[in-house]
């Protein structure tokens, strides 16, 4: 298996762009302390997951070394002006795409900043091709770089990204935060 060598050029910002002294992906696989039952069996994913009836289901296509590819198929429900995918849900499947990349690296991470490029408008019916790929790894801080073409691997780019992820403890998926979510109590002060 060759691994593809790590791209610079995209549309990272200074805070998606690994600083110097990043080191560079090494991709181990997903990490099974990291993937408890819960983590590993959960198909309730808004982007990934089987039993969510209203999400996107982009499928997991295929791993080489840290880059990943996924497709999503863009159904009426995912309109945003007529016949055409609502931006908001591609950046959900380049999320979806560029945070599989960082669990490929054996890291447990979440979303810290996502940035997007739309290029073309991507039609309903029509399969969108993502590529993510890592820039970077610098203590938690995991630098991912993608892009989603319309109709096939090498057609024409619809959407580019780039992302910071950071590693986060087990208690992150696991910790109760119900009473967070409810309102504030009043009079309390803020
Ligand atoms: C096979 C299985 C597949 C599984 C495939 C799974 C795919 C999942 C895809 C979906 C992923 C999601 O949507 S995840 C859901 C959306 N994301 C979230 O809910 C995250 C909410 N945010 C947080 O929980 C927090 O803010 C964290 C964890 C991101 C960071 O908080 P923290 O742990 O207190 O750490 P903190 O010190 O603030 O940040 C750590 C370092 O990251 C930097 N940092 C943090 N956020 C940012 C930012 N927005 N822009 C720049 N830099 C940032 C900090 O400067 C710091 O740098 P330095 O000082 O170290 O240099």
């Amino acid at each position: 298996m060759t691994t593809p060598s790590v791209r610079r050029p995209g549309p990272a910002s200074s805070r998606t762009t690994p600083p110097e002294g990043a080191a560079a992906p090494v991709a181990t696989g997903p990490d099974p302390r990291h993937t408890t039952e819960r983590m590993m069996d959960f198909q309730g994913c808004f982007g990934c997951g089987a039993d969510a009836a209203d999400g996107l289901r982009v499928a997991h296509r295929d791993v080489t070394g840290h880059e990943v590819r996924t497709e999503f198929t863009v159904r009426e429900a995912h309109q945003g002006a007529p016949g055409l995918a609502h931006g908001g849900l591609l950046a959900t499947a380049m999320d979806e795409t560029l945070g599989s990349v960082a669990w490929h690296l054996g890291k447990r991470c979440v979303t810290g900043r996502l940035e997007t490029d739309y290029l073309a408008p991507v039609p309903v019916g029509g399969v969108l091709h993502l590529r993510g790929w890592c820039t970077g790894v610098h203590g938690r801080k995991v630098y991912v770089e993608g892009e989603g073409r319309i109709g096939g691997p090498d057609g024409p780019v619809a959407i580019r990204a780039a992302g910071l992820f950071v590693e986060v403890p087990e208690e992150h998926f696991t910790r109760d935060r119900t009473a967070e979510a409810r309102p504030a109590a009043a009079g309390a002060e803020g």
